[in-house]
């Protein structure tokens, strides 16, 4: 099939590279000539693991392709996936001007049928703007052209994205017309060989469905971050009671880990823009929610809250950072709690040596160049004149540290460590102070 992707970011580079691993002709459209000079030089412009391979091999095959030409783009995809950021206005609500613009363009030239699927995450109701956009475009030039709107929301996550959309859960097909159906399944059908995953919904469910997903992980989240809390202050250990309610099926495994709060580009984002929605369409105030944020914004500052009850004033401290990005195998740092963590350092007069295995030039790019601020090209690089190491992401080299290095190189010696990443036992038995979340 003929595809179209709209935007080249970490869905639009992924669905694409994806889509055409199976067969499919895409071409890619961005308007960063800088993103399309990086991916027609053979490089990516993100960190994700396996997608540079991937590229490099659909690009040799001739099945993928990049262009900054809205021309191209349009004339080339009987699909054309919408996969473009949708970040928070001002006020919460996601901001639907890139969604629209891309919109827009295919209206403006479209002259033969097309199936816009909408791949960002947006607000529902949306369908039937991008619906209104392209009518409106071709009423403009008179033209008739049959089109069709799908939502087809997005799940993959960054640092996993690729095997996410390879092996997805579930494929979530909003969509109000047969054609469209057809043509989404027979797209899909590669992805779930082994069993059905697609689930066809009317449009608006599967906008909504996104949010709730999001919404739903996210409450764990938090649910978590607050239990973890209170076990500390009552002397009992969160990552005991998580093993003891994840045993229940009913509650599950996954996605109970306390931390130092969520970030990313997406929970944050999608839970304000859902309570936004709630508030401004439907009049409802979303109480559960506004709590999940709450606890969410406080959590990220936990880590700054044990450092300043173990020094007290912080000025003229000195901390290792080991962990930037919001998560592991990515180098994104939308929302990152080691921003706020660092921030708040910086705020009390200490300095930092952060370190992270790829995530350090976006830091470069967020703070700049800051005072205090520097960066170790290693994890034992953080610990030299640091009063204290201060771990933010769980990368899987920091699992196995020698305790008796860094207890050599610490001044204190104190490991904060926003992921619970040891065994507390283990650590103190190396005579260390170990201060982790919850426990
Ligand atoms: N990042 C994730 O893990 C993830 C997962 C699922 C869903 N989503 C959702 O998918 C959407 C995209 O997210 P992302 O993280 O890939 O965003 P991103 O910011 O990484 O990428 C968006 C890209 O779109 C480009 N763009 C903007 N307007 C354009 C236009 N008119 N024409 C062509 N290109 C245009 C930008 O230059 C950018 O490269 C968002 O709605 C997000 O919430 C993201
Ligand atoms: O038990 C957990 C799991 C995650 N996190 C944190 O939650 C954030 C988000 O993690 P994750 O969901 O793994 O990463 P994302 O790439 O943001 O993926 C989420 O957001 C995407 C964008 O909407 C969705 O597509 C995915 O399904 C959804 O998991 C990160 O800061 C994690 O550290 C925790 O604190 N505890």
């Amino acid at each position: 099939m003929k595809i179209t992707v709209v935007g080249t970011g970490y869905v639009g580079l992924v669905s694409g590279t994806c889509l055409a691993e199976v067969g499919n002709d895409v071409l890619c459209l961005d308007v960063d000539p800088e993103k399309i000079r990086i991916l027609e030089e053979g490089g990516i412009p993100i960190y994700e693991p396996g997608l540079q391979e991937m590229v490099r091999r659909n690009v040799a095959a001739g099945r993928l392709h990049f262009t900054t030409s809205i021309e191209k783009a349009v004339d080339h995809g009987t699909i054309q996936f919408i996969a473009v950021g949708t970040p928070p206005d001002e006020d919460g609500s996601a901001d639907m001007k890139y969604v629209l613009a891309a919109a827009r363009n295919i209206g403006r030239l479209m002259t033969d049928y097309k199936i816009v699927v909408d791949k960002s995450t947006v607000p529902v109701g949306t369908a039937d703007l991008v619906r209104a956009t392209v009518q409106e475009e071709l009423q403009k030039r008179g033209a008739q052209v049959p089109f069709s709107v799908v939502s087809n929301p997005e799940f993959l996550k960054e640092g996993a994205a690729v095997e996410d959309f390879m092996r997805p859960d579930r494929i979530v097909v909003g969509a109000e017309d047969e054609q469209a159906i057809l043509l989404m399944k027979a797209l899909y059908a590669p992805f779930q060989r082994n069993h059905e995953r697609l689930i066809v919904t009317d449009v608006k469910s599967a906008e909504l469905t996104k949010y709730a997903a999001n919404a739903m992980l996210a409450t764990r989240i938090s649910f978590m971050n607050e239990l973890a809390n209170l076990a500390e202050k009552l002397g009992a250990d969160i990552e005991m009671v998580r093993q003891g309610i994840g045993s229940d099926p009913r509650i599950g495994y996954h996605f109970l880990y306390p931390g130092c709060g969520y970030g990313g580009s997406c929970f944050p984002k999608d839970v304000k823009a859902l309570i936004k929605t709630a508030a401004d369409k439907a009049g409802i105030d979303l109480k559960v929610l506004s709590a999940v944020e709450e606890a969410n914004d406080l959590q990220k500052h936990v880590l700054t809250g044990k450092i300043k009850t173990y020094f007290g004033d912080l000025s003229g401290k000195h901390f290792g950072v080991w962990g930037l990005a919001f998560k592991p195998n990515t180098d994104d740092m939308r929302d990152a709690p080691s921003r706020t963590l660092i921030a708040d350092l910086l705020a009390a007069g200490a300095t930092v040596t952060a370190y992270d295995p790829v995530a350090i030039h976006e830091a470069k790019r967020i703070f700049g160049d800051k005072d205090g601020l520097r960066y170790g090209d290693s994890p034992a690089a953080c610990l030299e004149g640091a009063d204290a190491l201060v771990i933010v992401t769980e990368w899987k080299e920091f699992r196995s540290p020698d305790f008796d290095v860094i207890k050599a190189k610490l001044r204190a010696p104190v490991i904060f460590d926003g992921r619970n990443l040891y065994d507390p036992k283990f650590v103190r038995a190396a005579g260390l102070t170990y201060l982790p979340i919850g426990r």
